[in-house]
């Protein structure tokens, strides 16, 4: 089978945490855990989150100089990074298997409405007072986060990876490839076919659904800090969900920081493929892949896939 795992930011850095490289490596380590065991049964690809790095790195500009470097550099910045972080991990939990971490290109739309209405948080949370100071010092759009403050950039919908069919040919030869990081380094194509980075963060999920979908992926993850998706979330009434449909889940509402794009992106992929995606806990991967954790999308809602004629 062949799988696409997609790690949220979470599993990189936890809120609260210092934004050191030990301790961003040592949450990797554990991620790797679970996901060298899932190499060893299926093919992987595995994606991951940058909200917190790419928003750090933004806050700390490029040394000697005013400016910071732009979004779409401090993407790949952070695609290097954390790939880095995940292949030496994957290597040394893997002996013997081929193991790449790409960086990769995501286009966009130069039109994209959301160039006009920052939405992704990125970096740290802030009080309200020191979050409007650096907002303005900065000249950054923040929005608040819960009961905190965050900056947010544009994330405009991704269209395609333009390096689909290498990572492709990467997985069919059985390698596993970490890629598309942070949802991938945002582009445009101009008229002559040329490709240039914008100032945007793409959401990873999206990406991961659109190159889950492209790479025929049989199931697509979303590993995250719950164990499942609620319904009414932050409620008395929060009750887990199961097994459901696409159907079922747009019927519903969820926060657009965080919940909304996953259930957005599993929503895409079942409903494009036909075939099976989940949302859970990182730690309960393998029992996620055979229905009995996480949040399970079919179709029809049921487990193991039936048909829906
Ligand atoms: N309906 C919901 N069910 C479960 N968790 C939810 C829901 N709505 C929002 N959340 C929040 O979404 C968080 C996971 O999203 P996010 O922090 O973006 O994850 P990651 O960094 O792993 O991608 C959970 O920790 C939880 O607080
Ligand atoms: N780029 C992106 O979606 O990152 P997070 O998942 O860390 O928010």
């Amino acid at each position: 089978m062949r799988v696409m795992v997609a790690i949220g930011g979470n599993a990189v850095l936890r809120r609260g945490q210092p934004p050191d490289v030990a301790v961003q490596t040592n949450n990797i380590h554990t991620a790797v855990r679970t996901l060298a065991r899932l190499a060893l049964e299926h093919e992987l690809v595995i994606t991951h989150g940058n909200g917190p790095q790419v928003g750090l790195l933004a806050s700390q500009g490029a040394p000697g100089h005013r400016a910071p470097y732009p979004l779409d550099t401090l993407g790949a910045q952070t695609q290097g990074m954390i790939g880095y972080w995940m292949q030496q991990a994957l290597q040394n939990a893997l002996p013997g298997r081929q193991v790449i971490a790409m960086v990769t290109q995501t286009l966009v739309s130069a039109v994209d409405p959301a160039f006009g209405d920052p939405a992704k948080f990125v970096g740290p949370v802030y009080e309200r007072e020191e979050a409007g100071k650096l907002a303005a010092e900065h000249g950054w759009t923040v929005k608040q986060d819960g009961a905190q403050w965050r900056r947010v950039v544009p994330s405009p919908a991704p269209r395609r990876v333009v390096e689909t069919r290498l990572i492709h040919r990467l997985v069919r030869e059985g390698v596993v490839v970490v890629c598309a990081g942070g949802g991938g380094i945002p582009v445009v194509r101009d008229e002559r076919g040329r490709l240039s980075g914008v100032e945007a963060v793409v959401d990873k999920d999206l990406t991961s659904s659109m190159l889950a979908e492209s790479l025929e992926c049989d199931t697509f993850l979303i590993l995250t800090d719950v164990p499942r998706v609620l319904r009414g979330f932050g409620t008395p009434h929060q009750k887990e969900i199961t097994y459901t449909t696409p159907h079922e889940l747009r019927a519903m509402e969820f926060p657009a920081g965080s919940m909304g794009p996953k259930v957005e992106a599993v929503c895409r992929f079942v409903e494009t493929t036909g075939d099976m995606a989940a949302i859970g806990r990182l730690d309960q991967a393998e029992r996620i892949l055979h229905g009995a954790a996480g949040t399970i999308v079919t179709p029809n809602g049921r487990w193991p896939l039936t048909s829906t004629l």
